[in-house]
């Protein structure tokens, strides 16, 4: 039986600007995201049965129809029914790397993988457009997951524009075991707490580009000035996670206590990341923070900025 074993990377989001509501109950958004090389390995192995089987140890993770991977194989199989019937169903391996509800698209990498890995288990020979329309109908963050690297993401966070690669940078991970912030929760506070309503069809421009505030972080990445980058590090969902989460908050000022090149939470957290240029430097950072907060529950990892979404394993054929 073929398979195709994939590394699904996790995202950080190095800014995040909510620009208001959505006619569709979304929030229009600007945002710049950035792939990391701590990622969840996904095999997709063709079973010759008629169904999606998701295997995986982590304790948080839905084995069942919920599961955003299997999600995404029911997807294809309902928008291309004649390959299923001829290739039929897949076992597929998820093993577990990028923290769950942590605000890194952990279930978003692993949907666009299987869509990636499905697409040439069943040979459909998609466009890229035509795998970036199926990743939006499942999610706002798979399209980005599938491409990854640099980009600026907007509409619903599914409409893209890659930007320069931004090498040579590291960013420590930290989050506490116990916590997770369901990213519904988050929009629909931030929703009742500063909710303003916008349209995006509207004609008038100036009011929409008054509100868009990433010009200077797209100009930073475009010029390679990593220092004026991390100057422009914003996120609003901090507004809500940060006062509801004091253990959030106190983590991230406890990064700002050291010689980090700028910290931020992640998505709609509650991991908090910091920017340095070396993996020394990460690995000094992780342990005064260790120090300060020596607590059993808060993880740490380290990783360094990439410029790839989806890829075959290596090493693997
Ligand atoms: C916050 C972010 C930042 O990158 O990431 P995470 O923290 O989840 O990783 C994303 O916007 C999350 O994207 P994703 O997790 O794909 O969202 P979806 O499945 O489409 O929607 C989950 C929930 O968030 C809300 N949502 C999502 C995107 C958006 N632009 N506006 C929203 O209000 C939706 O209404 C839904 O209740
Ligand atoms: N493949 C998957 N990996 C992780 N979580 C998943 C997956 N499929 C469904 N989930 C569920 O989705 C929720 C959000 O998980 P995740 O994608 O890791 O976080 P985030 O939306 O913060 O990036 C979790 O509570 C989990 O139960």
């Amino acid at each position: 039986m073929r398979s195709y074993s994939l590394i699904a990377p996790a995202k950080i989001n190095l800014y995040l600007e909510i620009i208001g509501d959505r006619p569709d109950g979304y929030h229009e958004l600007s945002m710049v995201l950035q792939s990391i090389d701590l990622g969840d390995r996904v095999e997709i192995r063709a079973n010759g049965t008629e169904d999606f089987r998701i295997h995986c140890q982590h304790p948080e993770v839905p084995c069942d129809r919920t599961n955003l991977a299997y999600r995404a194989a029911e997807l294809l199989k309902t928008t291309y029914p004649n390959a299923f019937e001829q290739y039929g169903g897949a076992d597929i391996f998820i093993d577990k790397q990028i923290p769950v509800a942590a605000g890194l698209a952990g279930g978003s990498s692993n949907a666009a993988a299987v869509l990636v890995g499905l697409e040439m288990l069943w040979d459909l020979g998609l466009t890229q457009p035509e795998l970036q329309d199926l990743a939006s109908q499942l999610g706002s963050d798979i399209p980005f997951c599938i491409t990854g690297g640099t980009a600026l993401a907007t509409g619903r966070g599914n409409e893209l524009e890659p930007l320069p690669d931004l090498e040579g940078l590291y960013v420590i991970l930290a989050k506490y075991r116990s916590l997770g912030v369901s990213t519904a929760w988050a929009y629909q506070t931030y929703r009742q707490q500063f909710g303003s309503s916008y349209v995006r069809e509207s004609t008038d421009l100036a009011a929409r580009q008054k509100r868009v505030h990433s010009g200077p972080i797209v100009k930073a990445i475009a010029l390679r000035d990593e220092m004026k980058v991390v100057e422009c590090l914003h996120n609003d969902l901090e507004k809500v996670v940060l006062p509801e989460y004091p253990q959030v908050l106190k983590l991230r000022q406890t990064f700002e206590q050291f010689d980090v090149l700028g910290t931020l939470m992640s998505g709609s957290g509650p991991t908090v990341f910091a920017l340095t240029d070396s993996r020394e430097k990460a690995e000094q950072i992780r342990a005064q923070v260790q120090n300060t907060l020596g607590n059993p529950d808060l993880e740490f990892w380290i990783a360094k900025f990439i410029n790839t979404g989806i890829q075959l394993a290596p090493g693997v054929h």
